[in-house]
């Protein structure tokens, strides 16, 4: 699994307020991007603009390989449990086996719970299991942090520190302490 995503000289309009522009950094195999900021810079912006939620005002996104996005709205089916959930991405994606996402995430042993009684932080970590689910060699993630605790942080740590050594490539917007070794710093 390889893949590749530049920004190049991109600017940010929302509701007519220019938020970034000239941006432009590359990631080659391996490498991560943490987006750091105040709140209202533009970092959900960034990332949607990397998914192809958001078109930029100017410049451009490019890249090889699938995008796997993780924002603030899980996008797993509330009525369904984790694993009926997680299955209907899993049949679009073209993933066989849910379990190792699962197993990865923490949460093999609640994978017959409705997606609506899950707490906070394991709603966080079902999405994050549907990142790891999408074999995409490119991670979106905008604050994966949220609503983690310590070990659940150190693991998705881990998780992303095992994408980038398979190729993987990280794009993190994250307010919280995030350790990602030698990660280029996006500010905006
Ligand atoms: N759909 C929209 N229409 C107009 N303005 C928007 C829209 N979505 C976001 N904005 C504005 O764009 C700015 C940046 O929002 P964004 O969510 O990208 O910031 P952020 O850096 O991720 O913030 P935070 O740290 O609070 O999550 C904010 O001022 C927000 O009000």
């Amino acid at each position: 699994m390889s893949g590749t995503l530049a920004f190049r000289d991109v600017a940010c309009v929302r509701g007519g307020r220019l938020l970034f522009e000239g941006l432009s950094f590359a990631l080659a195999p391996g490498q991560a991007a943490l987006v750091v900021g105040p709140n209202g810079t533009g970092k959900s912006s960034m990332i949607r603009i990397a998914a192809g939620l958001l078109a930029p005002f100017a410049g451009s996104v490019e890249g090889e390989g699938a995008r796997a996005l993780l924002s603030e709205a899980a996008a797993l089916d509330p009525e369904l449990s984790v694993a009926a959930a997680l299955g209907f991405w899993a049949r679009i994606d073209g993933t066989a086996d849910i379990a190792p996402a699962l197993e990865a995430v923490g949460m093999a042993d609640l994978a017959q719970v409705p997606v609506r009684l899950l707490s906070t932080g394991q709603r966080r970590r079902a999405a994050l299991a549907r990142v790891v689910a999408s074999g995409a060699p490119v991670w979106l993630l905008d604050e994966p942090a949220n609503g983690l605790d310590v070990a659940s942080v150190a693991a998705l740590e881990g998780l992303i520190a095992r994408h980038r050594a398979g190729g993987g490539i990280a794009l993190v917007a994250t307010h919280l302490p995030l350790a990602l070794p030698d990660a280029v710093e996006v500010r905006l």
